[in-house]
């Protein structure tokens, strides 16, 4: 086939299984290749992670690699529908082969740049479904580290699609320590708090709740709240004094409740920022109609079904009619 050739260097424990086939994009940790699945040709998305990156003179730490493993096993029992799914991992002596679920809609990243910005309901649909996503990330104590636009696949070629957060939980083993990767980019969605101690203190979940609010800011502006084209101050100190604004140009038309939300997200200190259990009950969300969206596109085999508790409680209504109506018959 097209992919014979490739696939020939490819370890047997990967094409026994899968054939790898085009690119698909690149996620944070190597390269991400389409892949179908022998037998069935379920499609794939297979992340390909050279463990090269975190081993010491050409030899991979055993605890490095068996801490990257114990994090996969963690990833591999999320169970969300806004969290992309790990269908296996085949873990080889220089590379990782990570097979996750398949989404065709592209980078959250890619869309914003094509249609510029999201109108407010498009845009709290949207991040509705990945503040749940993070909202159940930290439940499971996971902090994701590395939340932006591209990481944030969308379903659907149409603009209410329901949304995957990807490459999760794994950086801080695959690129040889967040340290290296974080300071690689441009800190346009890192918090404060990492650039004031130089990547050397804690790591808090509240780190996610900072980035949540640079993507809601872009969902709904199409701009990036800090600019490093700024001529009077360097980005990190934008970050790090949290100077970001709300120009009436491009804010005019966008709701208090909003921009409330913003504020609170990214509040520079991070005790003071608000939870994403805070978030996900601000009042920007109460709203029946994107809820509902929302479900539906999150739980599609729930709509149109009579609630479970409905369900029982018309069983025992009819049997206790039943067993009344047979003692007094008696
Ligand atoms: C993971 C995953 N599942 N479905 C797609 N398109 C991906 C990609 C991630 C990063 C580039 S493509």
């Amino acid at each position: 086939d097209l992919y014979s050739n490739e696939n020939k260097d490819l370890p047997e424990e990967l094409t026994e299984k899968y054939t790898l086939t085009r690119v698909l994009g690149r996620g944070a940790c190597g390269e991400v290749r389409l892949a179908f699945a022998k037998g069935s040709c379920e499609k794939f998305a297979c992340k390909i992670v050279s463990k090269k990156k975190f081993s010491v003179g050409g030899n991979t730490p055993i605890s490095m690699a068996s801490q990257v493993m114990g994090e996969v096993k963690i990833l591999k029992a999320l169970k969300h529908p806004c969290i992309i799914k790990i269908e296996e991992v085949i873990d080889t002596k220089d590379v990782l082969y990570i097979v996750l679920e398949l989404v065709d809609g592209g980078e959250l990243f890619d869309r914003v740049v094509s249609v510029n910005q999201f109108s407010e309901p498009v845009a709290k649909l949207l991040f509705y479904q990945m503040v749940s996503a993070i909202k159940y990330l930290h439940d499971q104590n996971i902090t994701h580290r590395d939340l932006k636009p591209e990481n944030i696949l969308l379903c659907g070629e149409n603009n209410e699609t329901l949304v995957k957060v990807t490459d999760f939980g794994l950086s801080k083993f695959v690129d040889g320590g967040s340290l290296m990767k974080t300071f690689c980019g441009t800190p346009t969605y890192l918090a404060p708090e990492i650039l004031v101690t130089a990547g050397s203190g804690t790591y808090t979940k509240a780190i996610d709740n900072w980035s949540l609010g640079v993507i809601l800011f872009i969902l709904l502006s199409g701009y990036p709240p800090f600019s490093d084209e700024r001529k009077d101050m360097d980005l990190p100190k934008q970050i790090m004094g949290g100077h970001y604004d709300f120009p009436k140009k491009y804010w005019d038309n966008i709701s208090e409740q909003a921009i409330d939300l913003i504020k609170k997200l990214m509040t520079t200190d991070p005790k003071k920022r608000i939870t994403i259990n805070d978030a996900i009950q601000h009042p920007w969300f109460k709203d029946d109609e994107m809820k509902t969206k929302a479900n539906k596109l999150m739980y599609p085999q729930a709509d149109g079904m009579v609630p479970p508790i409905l369900v029982w409680l018309l069983y025992t209504l009819l049997t206790n009619e039943f067993y009344c109506s047979e003692k007094i018959a008696e």
